[in-house]
C-alpha cells in the first residue's frame, strides 16, 4: 500500500499533519540559523581574546538545563542531549576555524 491508495479522509488528515510538520521544520531551520549567528559572534569574541573554542562547563550546564526542559515537555532527555551535542560539536568546529583564520590573519574581522 502506498500513500496514493489511502482513503480521502485519511489523506486529508495526513496532509494537514504534514503541513504542520513542514511549518515546524521551517521554524527549526530559522531558529538554528539565528543560533549560529550568535555562536559565530561568540567565536570571533573568543578568537579576539584567545579563549578556547570549547567550554565544557558551559556545555554541562546547558545539558542539565535542556534535559530538565525535555522532561517537562515529554521529550526524551537523552534525545535532547544528543541533539545539543550534535549542534555544539558543529559550533566548536566553526570556532576552531575562526581561531585558525584569526591566527593566520586570513579571517574577516567581525564576519
Ligand atoms: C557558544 C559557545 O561555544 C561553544 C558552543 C556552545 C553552544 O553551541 O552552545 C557552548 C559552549 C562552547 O563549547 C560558548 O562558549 O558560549
Amino acid at each position: 500500500m502506498t500513500t496514493s491508495d489511502i482513503d480521502e479522509s485519511v489523506r486529508a488528515e495526513l496532509n494537514q499533519l504534514r503541513q504542520s510538520i513542514d511549518n515546524i521544520d521551517a521554524a527549526v531551520v530559522h531558529m538554528l540559523a539565528e543560533r549560529f549567528k550568535c555562536t559565530q559572534q561568540v567565536g570571533h569574541l573568543k578568537a579576539a581574546h584567545h579563549l578556547p573554542p570549547a567550554d565544557p562547563d558551559r556545555e554541562s550546564r546547558q545539558i542539565a538545563r535542556l534535559r530538565q526542559l525535555a522532561e517537562s515537555a515529554h521529550l526524551d532527555p537523552a534525545f535532547a542531549e544528543k541533539l545539543l551535542n550534535f549542534i555544539v560539536a558543529e559550533v566548536i568546529r566553526h570556532h576552531e576555524r575562526i581561531a585558525d583564520e584569526s591566527a593566520n590573519g586570513t579571517g574577516v574581522a567581525g564576519a
